[in-house]
């Protein structure tokens, strides 16, 4: 009977050619050496140098699976069925789980830290005031009543149709903004103060941060419809860029809230010029709004 070399924990390490060949007596709870064998088998076949594949198997935690209960299983015990190959995607949520929760962590420790005007009380709760003003300014109502004025008051085509897209993106980013945090549902972080202005009952959870996606669709709309002189097309920019940061600042998103949302306001205003109303794809908009 050929005598398998073991590791250190007594499992199997691989069977010399000549048990192989002869069917491979089962040296240590017989499927293990079955095991083993279809591993060098397959080796061979792929022309893949035995040893090196030995040790990959070894090392694989869906080998260590199936291998370390028959190490201590007695040769009466069945050995449990071959995982299947797909099953090796089980290795991937947990390690993709792995560098989630490191990511979380880093982001709530960041949030944490950034969260310097979260109460009256921290570090640079003086600047609060201001970080509320610009909260205002990236808030939903004062765009929307903002658009519609401009909207009723607008006399050229031209015009009209930029502030009907406008109004249009508003209230996309309103919807989608809402479907997601209605389906994510992250707490705001646990130091922000809950005395927004106005908000909607979605507004509880932090996940995107709407002020995010509304900075970033709004200057990208700006910068691609108004003709702006360069200080003013940078401070557009500076806005938006101010205006996440302050979200974090004030403690009422987490860095990630408001790095998402930046990327889907800014995904939005694509879907927005993709979908461009005008008199020829949406006649009857337009017509309506003339009549008003
Ligand atoms: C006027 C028209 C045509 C429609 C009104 C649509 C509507 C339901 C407007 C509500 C606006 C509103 C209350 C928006 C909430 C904005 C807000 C507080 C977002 C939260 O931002 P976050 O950065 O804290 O996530």
């Amino acid at each position: 009977m050929p005598s398998p070399r073991r590791s250190v924990e007594g499992r199997p390490l691989g069977v010399s050619t000549s048990s192989s060949s002869s069917g491979g007596s089962p040296a240590h709870g017989g499927g293990g050496s079955r095991f083993e064998f279809q591993s060098l088998l397959s080796s061979r076949a792929t022309g893949v140098d035995p040893a090196c594949a030995r040790l990959r198997a070894s090392e694989s935690p869906v080998h260590r699976r199936s291998s370390f209960p028959l190490a201590v299983a007695g040769p009466s015990q069945a050995p449990p069925p071959p995982l299947p190959e797909e099953d090796r995607m089980d290795l991937n949520p947990s390690f993709l789980g792995i560098a989630l929760r490191s990511l979380l962590a880093i982001d709530l420790w960041l949030s944490k830290k950034l969260g310097v005007c979260a109460g009256e009380s921290s570090s640079w709760g003086s600047v609060r005031p201001l970080m509320k003003l610009l909260e205002i300014s990236g808030h939903g109502i004062p765009w929307l009543v903002g658009t519609l004025y401009c909207l009723c008051r607008s006399d050229s085509w031209a015009g009209r149709e930029v502030l009907m897209n406008l109004l249009f993106a508003l209230l996309l980013d309103l919807l989608l903004v809402a479907l997601i945090k209605g389906l994510v549902r992250r707490r705001r972080p646990a130091h922000n103060q809950m005395d927004m202005f106005v908000t909607l009952s979605v507004d509880k959870y932090s996940f995107p941060s709407g002020h995010a996606t509304r900075a970033a669709l709004m200057s990208r709309f700006i910068l691609n419809h108004l003709v702006l002189a360069i200080p003013l097309r940078v401070l557009v920019v500076l806005w938006a860029f101010v205006l996440g940061l302050s979200r974090v600042m004030l403690g009422r998103h987490n860095v990630t809230d408001v790095a998402f949302g930046f990327f889907l306001g800014y995904m939005q205003y694509s879907i927005v010029d993709y979908c461009w109303l005008s008199p020829h794809n949406a006649p009857v908009l337009f017509l309506l709004w003339s009549q008003q």
